[in-house]
């Protein structure tokens, strides 16, 4: 199983070893407490054998992780924060769509991830600005029939993607 972990933590650095101990296999950090030692992180990451991620909140720039995936050793995965981080429940953000649609026409095969407020009401706005990694808490654990939200999630992903100009 592929066990992505996203660190809403401000030293990233300091929980590395622990999560490649512990078999992770995605180690997402936040851009805006990785300034100044991002490429350090990502070469550590990398190193333990995980894929790394970077993740932005709703009011940062998309462009502050443009950089990091131009990087001669790049992120795999950008996570577009949907949702202000801190718990689940919240409602999806649609003003950061235009941030996912950046990242797709700039990089057309870059891993992009949202996550905050995906259910079957959002996906196909998600999708079609060009995710294609869903985080689904409430809409998948609250519902009745978890499989039947997580298909309809993955059919908004595969969708999009047949539709769009940006994965041919
Ligand atoms: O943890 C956070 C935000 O920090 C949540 O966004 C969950 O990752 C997803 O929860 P739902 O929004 O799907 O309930």
């Amino acid at each position: 199983m592929y066990m992505d972990c996203h660190l809403m933590v401000t030293n990233p650095m300091d929980y590395v070893d622990e999560f490649v101990k512990a078999g992770a296999s995605g180690f997402t950090f936040h851009v805006e407490v990785a300034k100044d030692n991002w490429q350090e992180l990502i070469h550590k990451i990398k190193a333990g054998g995980m894929r790394a991620g970077v993740a932005l909140r709703p009011g940062t720039p998309v462009e502050e992780v443009f950089p990091l995936v131009e990087s001669q050793e790049p992120v795999d995965m950008v996570l577009v924060m949907t949702v202000e981080p801190g718990f689940g429940g919240q409602s999806f953000m649609p003003e950061t769509m235009p941030k996912v649609n950046a990242l797709r026409r700039k990089f057309p095969l870059l891993d992009i991830e949202v996550d905050g407020g995906l259910a079957p009401a959002t996906i196909k706005q998600a999708a079609e600005a060009g995710a294609n990694c869903i985080v689904a808490g409430s809409a998948v654990f609250g519902a009745k029939d978890p499989a039947e939200v997580i298909a309809t999630l993955r059919q908004g992903v595969d969708a999009a993607q047949t539709s769009s100009i940006f994965f041919k």
